[in-house]
C-alpha cells in the first residue's frame, strides 16, 4: 500500500473504556449485589447497559472500531483466568456452585477461602488479581464472556474488536500457586496454554470477530532471551492457526525494545505501539526494524493514562512518519482508557479556560477520531480543530497557573547543598539521641488510626455546611485526644496524632497547595469497586500556609512524649495525582519538594522533634525499563532530601514505605538519607542486610491507611485482623 492509500484507510480505535459509568452505576450495582440488595439479573442488566453506553460514547466520539471484552466486574486479568480455566483449586467449589459468586470469591475471598493476591498493573494505580499457576495447572477454554460481549456489540451495529490479555503477559504476570516451588516459572506452561488461546480465537471467529487484540504489555519490560523466545513461539503458533481472526498484538506503557523485531517478524496481522512519553522511542525502533510491511499498525499517539489534551499537530507529524512504515496506520490512545476518568465536560467547577486543557476518556476518543480523519481527508479538513487545539495549548503555556514567577525564581536558586542535611547520619543520630532520649528499640506507628464512620460523617457534614469549621475541629480534636491517650496507655515511644482530619494522604495536601485542582467526577478504578479521584497538578505549586502545624501542636500539647509531624513525600504526591505533562516530572517534583520543605521547617519550629515523610509510591513509579531507573531514582531521592534537609541535626526524619518489593531500590532508600526508615518485615530484612550506611530501621504491621474507608478495605483485611 502507498502512504496515500494507507492514510485513506485510517480509522480510530481504543483498547478499553472506563467501566464504572458516569454515575458509578457499576460500583453501586456490584456492591448492592454483595449486600443482597441487587439481584444477579439486575447486576447483569446494569453491566450490559454500561457496555452499550460505552460503545455508544466511543462511536459518538467518532471511533470506528470499538473494543469488546474490556468490561469487567472486577479485573481483566481475573477475567482471563476464567477464560483460560485456571481457577485455583480452593475456589473451584464456589465457581461450580455459582460462577458469579465464585468469580467474586476469587476477587475478594469469602468466609471459607482467601482471595487471589492483588498487585499493581505495571506502573499504574490499577491493581489486578495475580494468577496462581503450577506444574499441575490444566487450562480449559471458557469463551463465554468474550463471545457474549462481542455479540452484544455486533448486534448493536458496531465494528468490534475483542481484547484479551495475551498468553505471554498472562503467564509473566502469574505467580507460583500456594504449595508450588517458589522458583516455578509460569511461562513454562506456554505450550499448554496456547491451544486454549487457539480455542478462544476460534470461538471469537465463529461469533463474527474479524480482528482480535491480544495485549502484551509485559513485553515492554526488560525480558530475558528465553522470554523473548517464548513470545516468538507464541505468535508463531497462534499465527499459524487457520481458524482464527486477524491478530493485533498490543503493547503499551513503554517501548517494545527487543520484543519489537520479534513481533514485527511474527505471522500476525497487526501491532499496536505506544508513541507517548518514553515509548516514543518505538518510532526509531520501528524504522530500524524495517517497519511493518503488509501489516496494520495501531499508533498510540494520545497519552491514554494522563488527562491533558493532545498536541494534535505533533501527533500528526508522528503519524505522517508512521504512514511510510506500515500497510495501514490507525490511531488510538496509547493504552486502555480505564486509567482516566470518563468525561471532562462534567467538570463544571473547573475554570472553563483550564477545563479546555483537559481530555478524559471521551475527549481522548474524539482526539483519536480527529487525527484519523486528518489522515484520511487531509489536515485541511480538520483545520478549525487544529487551530482550537493550538490556542488551548498556547493558553496553557502562557497561563499564570503554569508559570508562577515566585516558584520559578525559588527553584532557580536551589543549590546542591539544599538537598543535603548539614551533618552526616552519625552526628545527627547522636544529637537526636540526646534530644529524644528514646529506648534502644523505640516503638511507633505508621500514622493513621482507623478513619471511623463518625470521622467521615463529620467531614461530610462540614462539606455540606451542616456543621461549621469550629465544630468539625472539635470533633477531630476529640479523636486526637483519644488516639494520644491510647498510645500512651499502650506504652508507645513516638506518638502520632492519628490523621483523623485527612480525607486522603495526597488529596489533603493537594487541597492546600497552589497549582492543584480537584475534580468532581474524575473517578478512576484502583481495584474492583474501589475508585479514587486523584487530584490534578496543573501548574506551578507552592504552600501558601502551614498545612499540618496546628494539628501537630494540638497533639503535642497533650503529651510529654514526642509526637511525629506527618507528611506525604513529593514522589507520592506525584504518583497519586494526575500530573502536568508540560515539563519534566523531575522539575515538578522539585516544586512539590520545596513546598513540603516549608512545612517540615514549620513543624520543627512548632516543636516537632520527629517528622515523618511517607514515600509509599517510591517503588511503584520506578520506570519499567531498567535503563531509565537511575535517572528517576536520582530526581526522586533528591526531591525527598530537598523536602527534608531544612531541619537541624537533632530533628529526626522518618520515612515510611509499604506495599513494595524494595530489592530494586535499596540504594535509593539509602540515598533518601532519612534518619529512620520504617516498613514491614520483608522490607526491613533487606534494609538491614543491604543498606550501606547504618540507619535506624524499624518494621511493623502496616494495618491500613487513613484514606481508606472501612467499606473499601482490601478484601480479607477486616476478617484477618479480627476487627
Ligand atoms: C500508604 S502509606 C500510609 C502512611 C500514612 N502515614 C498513614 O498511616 O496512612
Ligand atoms: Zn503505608
Amino acid at each position: 500500500m502507498t502512504t496515500k492509500s494507507a492514510a485513506a484507510a485510517s480509522v480510530a480505535t481504543a483498547y478499553g473504556y472506563p467501566r464504572q459509568g458516569r454515575g458509578r452505576e457499576l460500583k453501586k450495582a456490584i456492591e448492592g449485589y454483595w449486600k443482597g440488595s441487587v439481584t444477579a439479573e439486575v447486576l447483569l442488566a446494569t453491566a450490559a447497559d454500561l457496555r452499550r453506553g460505552n460503545w455508544q460514547q466511543l462511536a459518538d466520539s467518532g471511533v470506528e472500531e470499538v473494543p469488546t471484552g474490556d468490561f469487567s466486574f472486577y479485573d481483566h486479568v481475573l477475567d482471563t483466568t476464567v477464560a483460560v480455566g485456571a481457577i485455583p483449586p480452593r475456589h473451584r467449589d464456589a465457581v461450580e456452585a455459582d460462577p458469579l459468586d465464585g468469580y467474586f470469591a476469587m476477587a475478594r475471598g469469602n468466609q471459607d477461602v482467601a482471595p487471589l493476591e492483588m498487585t499493581k498493573w505495571f506502573d499504574t494505580n490499577y491493581h489486578y488479581l495475580v494468577p496462581e499457576l503450577g506444574p499441575d495447572t490444566v487450562f480449559t477454554a471458557n469463551p463465554a464472556k468474550a463471545v457474549g460481549e462481542l455479540r452484544e456489540a455486533l448486534l448493536l451495529g458496531h465494528a468490534a474488536r475483542p481484547v484479551l490479555v495475551g498468553p505471554v503477559t498472562y503467564l509473566l504476570l502469574a505467580k507460583p500457586a500456594p504449595g508450588v516451588a517458589a522458583d516455578f516459572q509460569p511461562i513454562t506452561l506456554l505450550d499448554r496454554l496456547l491451544p486454549v488461546y487457539a480455542e478462544l480465537l476460534a470461538g471469537l471467529r465463529a461469533a463474527g470477530a474479524d480482528w482480535v487484540q491480544l495485549d502484551e504489555p509485559a513485553l515492554v519490560q526488560d525480558r530475558t532471551p528465553a522470554e523473548l523466545n517464548a513470545a516468538a513461539r507464541a505468535y508463531r503458533e497462534l499465527g499459524a492457526l487457520t481458524d482464527r481472526p486477524k491478530l493485533l498484538v498490543a503493547s503499551y506503557f513503554d517501548r517494545l525494545g527487543d520484543a519489537l523485531p520479534v513481533l514485527a517478524k511474527a505471522p500476525i496481522e497487526g501491532l499496536a505501539l505506544d508513541f507517548t512519553g518514553p515509548a516514543a522511542a518505538n518510532l526509531e525502533d520501528l524504522a530500524a526494524a524495517g517497519g511493518l510491511p503488509g501489516k496494520r499498525l495501531v499508533a498510540g499517539v494520545i497519552d491514554g493514562r494522563n488527562i491533558w489534551i493532545n498536541d494534535l499537530e505533533k501527533s500528526l507529524t508522528t503519524l505522517a512518519t508512521l504512514l511510510g512504515l506500515a500497510d495501514t496506520v490507525d490511531v488510538a490512545p496509547s493504552c486502555s482508557l480505564l486509567h482516566v476518568p470518563i468525561d471532562a465536560t462534567l467538570e463544571r467547577d473547573i475554570d472553563p479556560q483550564i477545563a479546555r486543557w483537559l481530555a478524559f476518556a471521551k475527549q481522548k476518543a474524539a482526539e483519536a477520531a480527529l487525527l484519523a480523519r486528518g489522515l484520511r481527508e487531509g489536515t485541511g479538513a480538520i483545520a478549525a480543530d487544529l487551530a482550537a487545539n493550538r490556542a488551548d495549548l498556547a493558553s496553557r503555556a502562557g497561563s499564570p497557573i503554569t508559570r508562577d514567577p515566585a516558584v520559578r525564581a525559588r527553584i532557580a536558586a536551589v543549590t546542591d547543598a539544599d538537598a543535603r542535611r548539614a551533618q552526616a547520619y552519625p552526628q545527627r543520630a547522636e544529637a537526636q539521641r540526646a534530644r529524644l532520649g528514646l529506648p534502644l528499640l523505640p516503638t511507633t506507628t505508621i500514622g493513621s488510626f482507623p478513619q471511623t464512620t463518625e470521622l467521615r460523617v463529620a467531614r461530610a457534614d462540614l462539606t455540606a455546611g451542616r456543621i461549621d469549621g469550629a465544630t468539625y475541629r472539635e470533633r477531630m480534636e476529640a479523636e486526637v485526644r483519644e488516639v494520644i491517650a491510647y498510645q500512651e496507655k499502650a506504652g508507645l515511644d513516638v506518638l502520632v496524632h492519628g490523621e483523623p482530619e485527612r480525607n486522603d494522604m495526597v488529596q489533603y495536601f493537594a487541597e492546600q497547595l497552589t497549582g492543584y485542582l480537584a475534580t468532581r467526577h474524575g473517578w478512576v478504578q484502583s481495584y474492583g469497586t474501589r475508585y479514587v479521584r486523584p487530584p490534578v497538578l496543573a501548574g506551578d505549586t507552592s504552600r501558601p500556609h502551614p498545612m499540618t502545624v496546628d494539628w501537630f501542636r494540638y497533639a503535642q500539647g497533650l503529651t510529654d512524649r514526642p509526637v511525629k509531624g506527618m507528611l506525604t513525600g513529593p514522589v507520592t504526591m506525584l504518583a497519586w495525582s494526575f500530573v502536568r505533562d508540560d515539563q519534566p516530572l523531575a522539575d515538578t517534583a522539585r516544586q512539590v519538594a520545596l513546598a513540603l520543605r516549608d512545612e517540615v521547617v514549620d513543624l520543627e519550629a512548632g516543636g516537632a522533634a520527629v517528622v515523618q515523610v511517607d514515600e509509599p509510591a517510591l517503588r511503584e513509579t520506578l520506570p519499567l525499563r531498567a535503563a531509565a531507573r537511575p535517572a528517576y531514582l536520582d530526581w526522586a531521592t533528591e526531591a525527598f532530601r530537598l523536602a527534608t534537609s531544612g531541619v537541624r541535626a537533632d530533628t529526626q526524619i522518618h520515612t515510611h514505605m509499604c506495599y513494595a518489593e524494595f530489592g530494586a531500590i535499596m540504594t535509593a532508600i539509602d540515598d533518601l538519607d532519612a534518619d529512620v526508615i520504617h516498613t514491614f518485615l520483608r522490607g526491613i530484612v533487606l534494609v538491614i542486610r543491604k543498606i550501606r550506611a547504618p540507619r535506624d530501621a524499624g518494621c511493623g504491621c502496616h494495618v491500613i491507611a487513613a484514606s481508606v474507608a472501612e467499606g473499601d478495605w482490601p478484601p480479607g483485611i477486616p476478617r484477618r485482623l479480627g476487627r
